[in-house]
């Protein structure tokens, strides 16, 4: 499913290309307004952060929610008391698309994530000219050296990379690339697996200094708790606010 998924990602940007060269999405990335500083955001703090998801379908989940307004709904992400917003781009399975971002992008002040399976330099590209102020990396869907190298360039355009890891293994990947933001996926995307003690088992491999999200599957107040307790400093949430109220919900997060 996983190697589907970037397979997929890759066909769309090869369309993307045939309109808007590289050479043109590098220019536009070079112009657009400089990326707002992520880490600050997200640092930690006596309160948890959240980032705060639009998502539409899932494979996992199938259709969420419609989602006709992106941006008011960022605004209410915003209001409700996120410290990031993260957009699905992926259009296949998730329903998601740039314009989205770009949409959300131009409302907001809180950091963008564009949550993509991203695989080659254009869509790095493609996400700074959108706007974007992080960028995720799924460190099970690239190579050592793929990893690196769209690391650095995530980084070189002033965005902040959000590395995605799922075992000990890929913890270790993210961290000899110098991640300073990891995420642990609960659900496994290859079999769509979830595991919610994975968390706690890997958070002592993350040093302290380096931002540690719990990714997935994060529907109560009860669930931010347990990530906290574990050590989260930021928990991404996604189904429960597309499919909620997202600022009730906000705020009941917000208060564990
Ligand atoms: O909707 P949830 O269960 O709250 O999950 C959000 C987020 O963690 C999930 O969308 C996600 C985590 N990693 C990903 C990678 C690609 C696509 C989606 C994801």
């Amino acid at each position: 499913m996983l190697s589907d998924l970037v397979d997929g990602a890759l066909e769309d940007a090869a369309v993307r290309r045939e309109a808007v060269s590289l050479a043109d999405v590098e220019q536009a990335a070079a112009e657009a307004v400089p990326a707002v500083d992520a880490l600050e955001a997200l640092s930690p703090r006596e309160r948890v952060h959240i980032i705060a998801e639009i998502k539409r379908s899932s494979p996992s989940r199938g259709a969420l929610a419609e989602i006709s307004d992106p941006a008011s709904l960022a605004l209410s992400y915003q209001t409700g008391g996120a410290s990031a917003i993260s957009v699905l781009t992926e259009q296949r399975r998730f329903g998601g698309s740039l314009e989205d971002l770009m949409m959300v992008k131009s409302v907001v002040r809180l950091p963008v994530l564009r949550k993509d399976f991203i695989a080659e330099p254009y869509q790095v590209f493609e996400a700074r000219a959108a706007g974007a102020d992080l960028v995720l990396l799924i460190v099970a869907a690239l190579d050592q050296r793929t990893l690196e190298t769209l690391y650095n360039l995530i980084v070189e355009l002033g965005m902040t990379p959000l590395v995605e890891t799922h075992s000990a293994e890929e913890v270790s990947r993210a961290l000899d690339v110098g991640a300073s933001l990891v995420g642990v996926n609960a659900r496994n995307l290859s079999t769509f697996e979830l595991d919610q003690n994975l968390f706690g088992e890997l958070a002592d491999q993350i040093p302290s200094g380096v931002i540690r999200i719990a990714e997935s599957a994060v529907k109560s107040a009860a669930d931010v708790a347990h990530y906290r307790k574990a050590g989260a400093d930021v928990v991404l949430v996604g189904e429960a606010l597309v499919t909620g109220d997202p600022i009730a919900t906000l705020q009941e997060f917000l208060d564990c």
